[in-house]
C-alpha cells in the first residue's frame, strides 16, 4: 500500500485515537514499512473515516521519531510521536496496566503509579493540541478509547468552538471500580469535556453517569431517545450506548469471493478434511478467556467427545503488549496448555489444537472464518468482540455456528448465539458437544438471525447514529459566545 507525505491541512472531520490505521515497522532503508494496526477500534474506524474523508491523529506505533503527516492508501493521517518512556508509562503503563485491567473486572490486578499518571496527562496533552490543531474552525473531532480520558475537556479548553464527540471501546466499570483510582475525578472530568460521550452498552453509560453523579453533576436519565444528560459547568455533556459494528456488506462480499472460497477450502484440506473444524480468533489478551478455553477443550479431547482427524481445533492468537509482563505470562500459559493438550491426545500430523501466534490480513482472516462449522468467541470481559460480528458477516447462507460469551458486548445483539459462562468451562465444554449435535435447522435459523443482525446494523449504522445524535447535542450550544450552530459535521452516509 502507498504512502506518500501530504501538507498538514486543517479538516472538518477529525478522528483521534492511541494508534493510527497503520504502524510503522523499521526497515534497513530507515524509512518504516507500513502494515495494519491491531484491534477492532481500527476495524471499525477505518471505514468511517475513509467515507468521511477526514484526518486521523495518533501514534505510528514506533518511539523516538517523529513522522510528518501522510496519506496512506488515500487516509490521511497525523502520526503523534511517542517517547521509549512513554510508551513504558502511558501506553503500557497507566493505560494496558492500570485502565485496562481495572475496567476488565480487575481480572488482573491494576498497578497504580503517580509516574504513569503524570506521563498520561502529559501525552493526552500532546493529543488534545495536535487535535486542536488538525481541527477546522467548527470541525467534528472524535476522540476515542480509553487511552485518551482527557483529551476532551483539554481540547475543549484549546478549542471552544469544535463539537467534540468521545466513544469508549472497552467496559465502563461499577463506581466501586472506578473510584479505586485515585485519579477518577481528573478523569470523569476529562471524558465530561465531550458533547457526546459514547459507549458500547446501555450498562457502561449507566456505570458513567452514577459516577459523574457522585462527582457532584446533576443528571437527566435517558428518556424516550436513551440519551441521559449530565449538566456539568453551565453545559450539558449527553451519554448514552452505540454498539461498534463491522462492514458487514464488505465483508460477507469478500467471503463470498471465488479466492476466499478456495483458500477456505484449501484450508480445511490443510487440516487434514476433517468434519468440523472449530476456531477461535483473538488478540493475546487475559480479556479474551483463552486458558479457560483450552481447559474445556482439553475436557473434550480427553473424554473421546472431540477426535484429532475428525475435530480440528484452530486457535489464532494475534501477538499483543508483549513487553507487558501479564502478557508475557498468559503466552507462556498458553503454550504450556496447547503443548499438553497435543502432546496427550494429538496424533502424527493431526494435532488435537492447531495454535498460529500470528496477525493474519483479512483475506486469510475471512478464509479462516468460511472455512469454520463452529466458532468459540468466550472472553472473560470485552467491549464488544468484532470477531463474533465478522463471523456472522462471513456466513450469508447461514451454515456454522457461534458459542458467545455472555460477558462479550456482542451478546446483547447477537441473539442467535450459543451463550455461555466462560468461567464454567465444564459448561462450554457441554455447549460445544450440544452444539455439535444440534440440528442444523436449527443452527441455520440461529446463524441466519445473526447475519441479519450484522446486516441491519453495520459501521456505517453506528457512525450515523453516533454523529446524529452528537449533531443534536451540538445543536444550540453556546460555548463562550461562540455559537457552533450549523458547523460542519461529515455526512454518514444513507442506506448503508
Ligand atoms: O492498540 P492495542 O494496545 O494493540 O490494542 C488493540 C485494541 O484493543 C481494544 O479493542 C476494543 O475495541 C473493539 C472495537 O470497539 C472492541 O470490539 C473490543 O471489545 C475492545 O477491546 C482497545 O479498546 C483499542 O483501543 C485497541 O487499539
Ligand atoms: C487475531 C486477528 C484479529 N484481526 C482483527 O482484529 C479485530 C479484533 O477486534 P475485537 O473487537 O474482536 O477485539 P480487540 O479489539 O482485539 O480487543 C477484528 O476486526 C479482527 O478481524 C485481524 O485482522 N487479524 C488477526 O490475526
Amino acid at each position: 500500500m502507498q504512502s506518500v507525505p501530504c501538507r498538514p491541512q486543517r479538516s472538518d472531520f477529525v478522528v483521534v485515537a492511541n494508534r493510527l490505521p497503520v504502524v510503522g515497522e523499521p526497515t534497513e532503508s530507515g524509512e518504516p514499512s507500513w502494515r495494519r494496526s491491531p484491534g477492532g477500534l481500527v476495524t471499525a474506524l477505518e471505514p468511517v473515516l475513509r467515507r468521511a474523508q477526514g484526518v486521523w491523529i495518533g501514534w505510528a506505533g514506533e518511539c523516538d521519531r517523529r513522522t510528518a503527516p501522510f496519506s496512506h492508501d488515500g487516509m490521511r493521517v497525523h502520526p503523534v510521536s511517542l517517547s521509549a518512556r512513554e510508551l513504558a508509562s502511558y501506553y503500557e503503563g497507566f493505560s494496558n496496566a492500570t485502565v485496562w485491567p481495572l475496567f476488565h473486572d480487575t481480572i488482573v490486578p491494576p498497578t497504580l503509579d503517580r509516574g504513569w499518571w503524570q506521563s498520561y496527562v502529559q501525552v493526552n496533552t500532546r493529543f488534545a493540541e495536535a487535535a486542536a490543531l488538525a481541527a477546522a474552525p467548527g470541525a467534528t473531532v472524535w476522540v476515542h478509547d480509553y487511552q485518551l480520558l482527557l483529551v476532551p475537556a483539554m481540547l475543549r479548553t484549546l478549542r471552544p468552538d469544535v463539537t467534540i464527540g468521545f466513544f469508549l471501546h472497552i467496559p465502563f466499570p461499577p463506581e466501586e471500580l472506578f473510584m479505586q483510582l485515585p485519579w477518577w475525578t481528573e478523569i470523569i472530568d476529562g471524558m465530561l469535556g465531550a458533547d457526546l460521550v459514547g459507549f458500547q452498552l446501555p450498562r457502561d453509560a449507566e456505570n458513567f453517569r452514577r459516577t459523574a453523579a457522585i462527582r457532584g453533576s446533576a443528571i437527566d436519565p435517558p428518556g424516550a431517545d436513551a440519551i441521559g444528560r449530565i449538566h456539568v459547568g453551565g453545559r450539558v455533556a449527553w451519554t448514552g450506548a452505540f454498539p461498534v459494528a463491522v462492514d458487514a456488506a464488505g465483508l460477507t462480499t469478500l467471503a463470498t469471493s471465488a479466492a476466499v472460497r478456495g483458500r477456505a477450502r484449501r484450508i480445511r484440506a490443510e487440516l487434514g478434511q476433517p468434519d468440523t473444524v472449530i476456531l477461535s480468533v483473538d488478540r493475546l489478551d487475559y480479556t479474551k478467556g483463552i486458558p479457560e478455553r483450552l481447559a474445556a477443550l482439553d475436557a473434550l479431547y480427553k473424554q473421546g467427545r472431540l477426535i484429532p482427524g475428525r475435530h480440528a481445533t484452530v486457535q489464532i492468537v494475534t501477538p499483543s503488549r508483549e513487553r507487558i509482563p501479564q502478557y508475557r505470562e498468559l503466552r507462556r500459559r498458553i503454550e504450556i496448555e496447547v503443548g499438553h493438550i497435543n502432546g496427550a491426545y494429538g496424533a502424527l500430523g493431526r494435532p488435537a489444537v492447531h495454535y498460529l501466534h500470528r496477525s493474519v490480513g483479512r483475506e486469510e482472516l475471512a478464509a479462516f472464518l468460511v472455512a469454520t462449522d463452529l466458532m468459540l468467541v468466550t472472553p472473560l470481559r470485552d467491549g464488544m468482540n468484532l470477531v463474533a460480528k465478522e463471523y456472522a458477516a462471513c456466513h450469508p447462507d447461514a451454515d456454522g455456528a457461534l458459542i458467545l460469551s455472555e460477558f462479550a458486548g456482542a451478546a446483547a445483539e447477537l441473539h442467535g448465539a450459543y451463550l455461555v459462562n466462560p468461567y464454567d468451562t465444564d459448561r462450554l465444554a457441554s455447549t460445544v458437544d450440544a452444539v455439535l449435535n444440534d440440528p442444523v435447522a436449527q443452527r441455520s435459523r440461529r446463524m441466519d438471525t445473526m447475519h441479519r443482525q450484522v446486516r441491519r446494523h453495520d459501521v456505517h449504522a453506528w457512525a450515523r447514529s453516533y454523529l446524529g445524535v452528537l449533531h443534536r447535542a451540538r445543536a444550540g450550544r453556546t460555548v463562550l459566545g461562540v455559537s457552533t450552530r450549523g458547523a460542519a459535521l461529515p455526512h454518514a452516509p444513507a442506506g448503508a
